[in-house]
């Protein structure tokens, strides 16, 4: 049986309509491929909790959790990924790639030109037809 682990990824826009992107860094896991940051559930954490120190921890900064946007399974080779997007509002603190290789402010519209971890290829592809 796979495991199955609960993981949020935040969407957060800037004020040019912009969303950032996080380039995976060669010493994590599915290295050089674009996400957007956050990581896995602990367990006893809501998703909002998470998602703030996940944000906290990689990127030095403070977001509030705005909405639940997508909630999807995607199932890799090893393991079944539980994958969860929430809207974020950027509250203090200026992004800086902690844990990351880059960190990039992106038009939604060129969303597509990145190398995707696969998981989050669905997720890609709805903010592309909102
Ligand atoms: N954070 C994040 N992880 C993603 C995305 N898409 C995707 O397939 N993943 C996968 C990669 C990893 O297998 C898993 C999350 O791992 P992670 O390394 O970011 O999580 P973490 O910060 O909690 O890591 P850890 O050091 O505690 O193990 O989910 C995404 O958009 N964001």
């Amino acid at each position: 049986m796979k495991k199955t682990i609960p993981v949020v990824a935040a969407i957060i826009k800037n004020e040019h309509n912009q969303i950032l992107c996080a380039l995976r860094s060669p010493q994590m896991s599915l290295p050089n491929y674009w996400e957007f940051p956050g990581g896995k559930v602990e367990p006893g954490e809501t998703f909002n909790e998470a998602i703030r120190r996940e944000i906290l921890e990689e990127l030095n900064c403070v977001i509030e959790p705005l909405q639940l946007r997508d909630n999807y399974f995607h199932e890799y080779e090893n393991l079944i990924v539980h994958f969860i997007t929430i809207d974020c509002q950027l509250i203090s603190g200026t992004p800086i790639a902690k844990e990351h290789a880059k960190l990039m402010w992106v038009d939604v519209d060129q969303l597509e030109k990145l190398r995707w971890a696969p998981a989050d290829i669905p997720a890609v592809k709805r903010l592309l037809n909102n």
